[in-house]
């Protein structure tokens, strides 16, 4: 593997302050999660701080809410479901995002690299839900970040690294790594590498994205979690590069493509359904990124015109059996040599990719690195096939794996254990070719099912996540008022129900304003309800800015505002109450054409004991309202004052 940058040179250039970096709230928030007695709650707080970030943080988590299975909507909810070392490497990738949308380097196309990051981070997300080599909470950020060398290299020498790329352009069979080492002495893998070590991202994770871009480099061991993060990665770029090639392009790099899942054990069926929803996620976080994507590639239709190409002769009587067994790894846990040699030649010819373990011992774990879709257990007396399969089973992929036992024809004893155990089926020595054949036919079959099964439900789990998602949006949407973007009267009267229970409650003081607008109705008839619209909105916002942090504004009429003061006695609420009618006096209104103001009458009341219901503490509110009408308006009354003091 080639080693990562000498570390003086990466202290030199992170000392001159070039290197990509986060700032702001990320900061905050990566320092926090790297402390060791952190409370969520403060966490959470620091990150209701940018609010950008909070949309961010719970659609990350409700990408994995397939597993989790319900949709998240708080942030300390994606606290929980994403886990402290993923939101900080969220925090670094976002913010990143942010700050780097465009730079010096003018042949670096910035808008494509984060869009092309956005498709590896959602690819590896969708990749490692079902390859499982890392959490898939780490996933997303990993992918987001994997070629964040690139940047850094743009961001250290743009003039350099501009004159590289057109070079690459103009002569695509030179290799932009190769240029890249002569240039700076260094790859952008290497840098990358380098600085996410320096971010803290563990080693495990580091090295896979060190080698991606080279996998012939790569010496990990083969089945290993790195080999197979490594895959994940390549094939990952590979979705990043089609969905972002133009169309006529498209069809020539999906073959590799397919070669690429088929190796990752992923039949066609469900890649395709998988980039299918990676494409649709991209130009959701997109959106929400503002982040440039392109239409979705047709995915299905790339995949058959290359099954007409390299499969013309596809079973059509049983459709369960056109998938190519290499899609269905198989574990062969035998002590005999001979035997699993035999029994590898025949699983060979009909299509599977066999791996072999002697040791039963150590079969549990060959097949958490396998994952394989099906088991050849010797079950002769001496070794411990029950308890093998007994374990397996009480694994997550293991409850579908299909578990054929190897038994010699006389111990139905044996028979009986393997049932018991678990074995779905059965197969007698000597082995003959053509019972095994079947024997797989059906356990393929069974396989094949299986699979179908768990898209469906991944498909419906999918659903159910995106229909909380805009139940949640709709029931924003009803409780807003469209016109200002404040809350509007069925949320003013949910509120003030709360408001009045917890005063009750806890016997604390609580005091509602109703602002009027005076004369608004000859603001609509001197200059259109378009102008009267436009004063609506901004004193809207004027009032909304003059308020403290705990009162809550609604629009409960056409010109009229509830303002909700919990934990307020009458006194301050009278003055907040002259704060709103100075400002809103004191803010000439631009309508981008005839200038026009706008005073408010402002009634306020405050709870008392022995008021019977909110309604009557709003009537009072509008009592006052009332009267500073009848005073002139532009002015401030309670009617508990008047009451007071005649
Ligand atoms: N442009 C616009 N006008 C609205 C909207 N809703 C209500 N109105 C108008 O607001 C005006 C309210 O008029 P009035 O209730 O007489 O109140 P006013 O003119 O402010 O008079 P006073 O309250 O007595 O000072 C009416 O002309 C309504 O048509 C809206 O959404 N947009």
């Amino acid at each position: 593997m080639p080693p990562p940058i000498d570390i003086k040179r990466f202290e030199q250039l992170k000392a001159v302050g070039d290197l990509p970096s986060p700032r702001g709230v990320a900061i905050a928030i990566i320092r926090l999660t790297q402390s060791a007695d952190v409370s969520m709650a403060e966490l959470a707080r620091v990150i209701k701080s940018d609010p950008a970030f909070v949309g961010r943080l719970i659609k990350a988590a409700n990408g994995l809410v397939a597993e989790n299975r319900r949709a998240v909507v708080s942030v300390q909810e994606a606290l929980m479901v994403l886990g402290l070392p993923a939101v900080r490497t969220l925090a670094l990738g976002f913010s990143l995002l942010s700050n780097y949308r465009k730079g010096a380097c003018e042949g670096f196309d910035y808008g494509r690299f984060w869009s092309s990051s956005l498709l590896m981070a959602l690819s590896m997300q969708a990749l490692v839900q079902r390859v499982r080599v890392v959490p898939a909470d780490e996933a997303f950020s990993l992918g987001l970040l994997a070629r964040v060398g690139e940047l850094a290299l743009a961001t250290l020498y743009p003039a350099d690294f501009s004159r590289l790329l057109k070079e690459v352009a103009r002569s695509p069979q030179l290799r932009q790594l190769d240029l890249e080492q002569t240039a700076f002495a260094m790859t952008h893998c290497e840098l990358g590498a380098a600085m996410l070590i320096d971010w803290g991202v563990p080693t495990q994770l580091v090295n896979p994205v060190l080698c991606f871009e080279r996998p012939e480099l790569a010496d990990f061991a083969e089945g290993s979690r790195e080999a197979g993060l490594v895959q994940c990665l390549v094939l990952s770029r590979a979705i990043a590069q089609l969905c972002l090639a133009p169309e006529s392009e498209q069809a020539r790099l999906m073959p590799a493509m397919l070669q690429l899942a088929g190796r990752l054990g992923l039949p066609r069926g469900d890649f395709v359904s998988l980039c299918e929803r990676i494409a649709r996620e991209w130009s959701e976080w997109g959106k929400l990124l503002q982040i440039g994507t392109a239409r979705a590639p047709a995915f299905g239709n790339l995949c058959a015109a290359d099954e007409t190409e390299s499969e013309p002769a596809a079973s059509a009587a049983d459709p369960t059996m056109t998938q190519p067994g290499s899609d269905m790894p198989v574990l062969i846990v035998a002590g005999d040599a001979s035997e699993r040699a035999h029994m590898r030649v025949l699983l060979e010819e009909s299509g599977f990719s066999v791996h072999e373990q002697a040791d039963y011992t150590q079969a549990i774990e060959s097949a958490i690195d396998v994952q394989p879709c099906l088991l050849l257990v010797d079950w002769s007396g001496e070794n411990c096939g029950a308890s093998l399969v007994r374990a397996l089973r009480t694994t997550r992929f293991g409850r579908t794996l299909h578990i054929l036992a190897l038994l010699d024809a006389d111990d139905d004893g044996l028979l009986e254990e393997a049932a018991a155990a678990g074995a779905d089926d059965f197969i007698l020595r000597p082995i003959r070719p053509a019972a095994l054949a079947v024997r797989l036919r059906a356990g393929r079959r069974t396989v094949t099912l299986q699979r179908e099964l768990e898209r469906e439900r991944e498909e419906l789990r999918h659903f159910a996540a995106e229909l909380s998602i805009s139940n949640r949006r709709l029931q924003e949407a009803a409780m807003t008022d469209a016109l200002t973007g404040i809350p509007n009267r069925r949320f003013a009267i949910d509120r003030i129900q709360m408001e009045w229970a917890a005063a009750a409650r806890h016997s604390r003081p609580l005091s509602v304003m109703l602002v009027d607008l005076d004369g608004f109705k000859e603001i609509n008839d001197a200059h259109g309800h378009d102008v009267g619209d436009i004063a609506l909105r901004q004193i809207s916002a004027t009032l909304r800015g003059a308020l403290r942090a705990q009162d809550v504004i609604c629009r409960t009429g056409g010109d009229e505002f509830l303002v909700i003061c919990p934990d307020t006695d009458l006194s301050a609420a009278l003055g907040c109450a002259e704060r709103l009618r100075s400002a809103a006096h004191d803010m000439p209104i631009d309508t981008g054409g005839p200038r026009v103001r706008l005073t408010v009458s402002v009634g306020v009341a405050m709870r008392e004991p022995s008021m019977a219901n909110a309604d009557a503490l709003i009537k009072l509110a509008d009592r006052g309202a009332f009267l500073a009408k009848e005073r002139g308006r532009n002015c401030v009354m309670s009617a508990q004052v008047v009451h007071a003091t005649s």
